[in-house]
């Protein structure tokens, strides 16, 4: 038995008043490290910085041309040319050279009429010191170069080599220990059976951390085991600056972390008002600060963000930096959790002038919902949350000119619209896909509501036995369209290898009473399974798993990989990827629907370009189950 009670109850405090609180009870010992100039990129100066040498430290000529005594040169005038002889009148010099005393002027070469070897003539007085750079031009010895607690640029490096400073004082980057934990957890080099999970949390914390400007170590994952947690924290609170400890912060069966810091140090938050990132704890182990960071992915990230980062800036004595910020308009309406702050991470188009943000998974295990981020929306505190077609600002993760460019995808998945991608970013790299895999239906709405640019497609209709045409006449009247017929695909029965219920209808899934994996609403795949179901008189209530909704064909397909009984409608190059059994059932028409606005724009012309290339045909080909239907014309509606 552990002697730590499970604790149930976590705070829920601002946010804001953690950092204060947690920056109060640090006193980071910085230490000063001198290094070279030429690899201080990014380090911050520990004290003012003064230069060793003046630049020019001797008088340097400007420009090409000859070295004079102005003085004498006074009388020259275009009725009167002032005759000079080398060496003794002047000295020729090239941009850079010495101008040695007595000469105190330099007549650019454009100016000069040479008579022979040995003589010039000007008919022009030169002024005193002109085209004569001064010692100390530039730089001058002693002078102060920057200040303490400067970031070194690449122009920073410059200035110090002319100075000839060549090794400069810097702040000392914190240590930063990470210690993951967990029973469950593994190497990626390991095999993962059921119940374990890959520790990756680690290896994103590493890099975020060098990149904010401290030094990490990651130690090998820590069991949950209270004295190995407890020796683990101790040890590394004696070594590091600051110390991260991953997961184990919530309230588990397992979550020791809050009652060892109890025991061996002081606890100072556990639980902020935060969705996601709420069970951060804030402690510290003799005079080490000590961050619990929360196990899932995404919460993890932006906890460390919100925590760890600022400790470095702090111990670093330099301000957070701070995102580019956006008005966006919602696109789909958000809700909050009343009493804490959401952070939403949002995928933002740029449509029709307006940039649209949409939100992506919610789920804290999403990794890649930040991946694909282009930015996070904050809900806070004290509102409900925001509505469609509100304004609200978002933290920009990705550079403006990026968002602009993406053409903004909904609809039906394929596995085609992936490599369409990455084909269209090798034709012109400014051009991506934004893609949001919301099903046919959803595409249609998207393009009507001016959400989306590009809208793949595969509705049938019942009556007519015809994709898509029907469905816009009803759905799009008076939104200018363009459908352009992309591909024919092979819809059928996706099976576990071997086919073990030997199913071969619709009718054998009832019987044999097979798992159906089904898609979600409006999705082009439901709506023709729904069609069979009809025309077979079979009603929902006898599929098993008719409930249960997956989003994209690789869902359903990996969902019937782990699963002997189960069974999935989807497309032939999900089975091919997922190595499964394969029936066809229909060839559909998979086109895509696009404003008439993006058609005639240079994204859209490249992407018909693209669509239209050998190239892409070719790998289309390769992956099976498709056929191209280039040689009809788009329609326009
Ligand atoms: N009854 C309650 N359960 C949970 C609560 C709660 O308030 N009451 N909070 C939930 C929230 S919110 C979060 S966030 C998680 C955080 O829990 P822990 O910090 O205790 O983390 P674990 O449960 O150990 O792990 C969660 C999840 O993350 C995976 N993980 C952990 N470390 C790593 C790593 N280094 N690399 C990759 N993945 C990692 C772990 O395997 C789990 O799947 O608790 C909720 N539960
Ligand atoms: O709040 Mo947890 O931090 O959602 O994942």
């Amino acid at each position: 038995m552990s002697p730590y009670k499970r604790k149930i109850y976590l705070e829920n405090k601002p946010r804001q008043e953690a950092r204060h609180e947690m920056l109060a009870n640090f006193q980071p010992k910085r230490k000063v490290e001198w290094i070279p100039s030429v690899s201080a990129l990014g380090r911050i100066t520990a004290e003012p910085i003064f230069a060793q040498s003046s630049m020019p430290h001797f008088h340097a000529s400007a420009m090409d041309g000859i070295a004079i005594v102005a003085e004498e040169t006074f009388s020259a005038h275009e009725q009167n040319p002032l005759l000079l002889r080398r060496n003794e009148d002047f000295i020729h010099v090239d941009t850079g050279n010495e101008v040695p005393p007595p000469f105190n002027a330099v007549i650019m070469i454009e100016n000069v009429e040479e008579r022979d070897e040995d003589s010039v003539e000007i008919i022009e007085p030169a002024a005193p010191w002109q085209h004569i750079r001064p010692i100390g031009e530039d730089i001058v010895q002693e002078e102060m170069l920057f200040p303490q607690g400067h970031e070194i640029r690449p122009v920073d490096i410059g200035a110090l080599v002319a100075a000839r400073t060549l090794t400069i004082p810097v702040i000392k980057k914190p240590a930063v220990t990470v210690i993951p934990t967990g029973n469950e957890l593994v190497s990626a080099e390991d095999a993962a059976s059921v119940g374990q999970l890959i520790e990756f949390n680690g290896s994103a914390f590493v890099n975020y951390i060098r990149e904010w400007g401290g030094d990490p170590l990651l130690t090998p994952v820590v069991k949950d085991d209270p004295e190995k947690i407890k020796a683990a924290l101790l040890e590394a609170a004696n070594t590091s600056d600051i110390v991260v400890i991953n997961a184990g912060s919530s309230a588990g069966s397992k979550d020791y972390t809050v009652h060892i810091l109890q025991e061996i140090g002081t606890v100072y938050t556990h639980g902020i008002a935060t969705r996601p990132g709420k069970p951060v704890i804030i402690g510290k182990v003799n005079s080490t600060i000590v961050v619990g960071i929360p196990g899932y992915p995404v919460s993890a990230y932006l906890s460390l963000e919100w925590f760890v980062r600022l400790l470095i800036c702090e111990y670093l004595g330099v301000n957070e930096p701070e995102r580019q910020k956006l008005k966006v308009k919602i696109g789909r309406r958000m809700v909050g959790s009343m009493g804490a702050e959401d952070f939403i991470r949002v995928s933002i188009g740029y449509i029709n002038g307006e940039y649209v943000a949409n939100p992506l998974s919610r789920a804290a295990g999403v990794t890649m919902s930040l991946v694909r981020a282009d930015g996070l929306l904050v809900i806070p505190p004290d509102i409900l949350g925001y509505e469609q077609g509100e304004y609200a600002e978002a933290e920009l993760y990705k550079p403006k000119h990026e968002i602009e460019n993406a053409i903004v995808f909904s609809g039906s998945h394929d596995l085609t619209i992936d490599l369409l991608s990455s084909k269209l970013k090798a034709e012109n790299r400014s051009f991506s896909i934004q893609a949001s895999h919301t099903g046919s239906m959803a595409g249609m709405m998207a393009i009507k509501k001016g959400e989306a640019h590009l809208a793949a497609v595969h509705l049938l209709d019942p009556e007519t036995k015809e994709y898509n045409t029907s469905y816009i006449k009803r759905f799009l009247q008076g939104t200018e369209v363009v459908l352009y017929p992309f591909l024919r695909r092979k819809q059928g029965w996706l099976l576990p290898q071997g086919n073990p219920l030997n199913i071969q209808s619709l009718l054998d899934i009832v019987e044999k009473q097979a798992q159906y994996a089904n898609r979600q609403k409006g999705a082009g795949t439901r709506v023709l399974f729904d069609m069979m179901m009809r025309e077979e008189g079979v009603s929902p209530q006898q599929i098993t798993g008719y409930e249960r909704e997956m989003f994209s064909h690789l869902s359903v397909a990996a969902e019937v990989k782990g699963n002997p009984d189960g069974v999935g409608l989807g497309i032939y190059s999900a089975a091919k990827v997922m190595k499964l059994d394969f029936i066809p059932v229909a060839d559909e028409h998979y086109d895509l629907l696009m404003t008439k606005s993006f058609f005639e724009s240079e994204q859209g012309q490249t992407l018909i370009k693209v669509i239209q290339s050998d190239d892409f045909k070719q790998a289309v080909e390769q992956i099976g189950g498709y056929s191209l239907v280039q040689e009809l014309e788009p329609l326009f509606f």
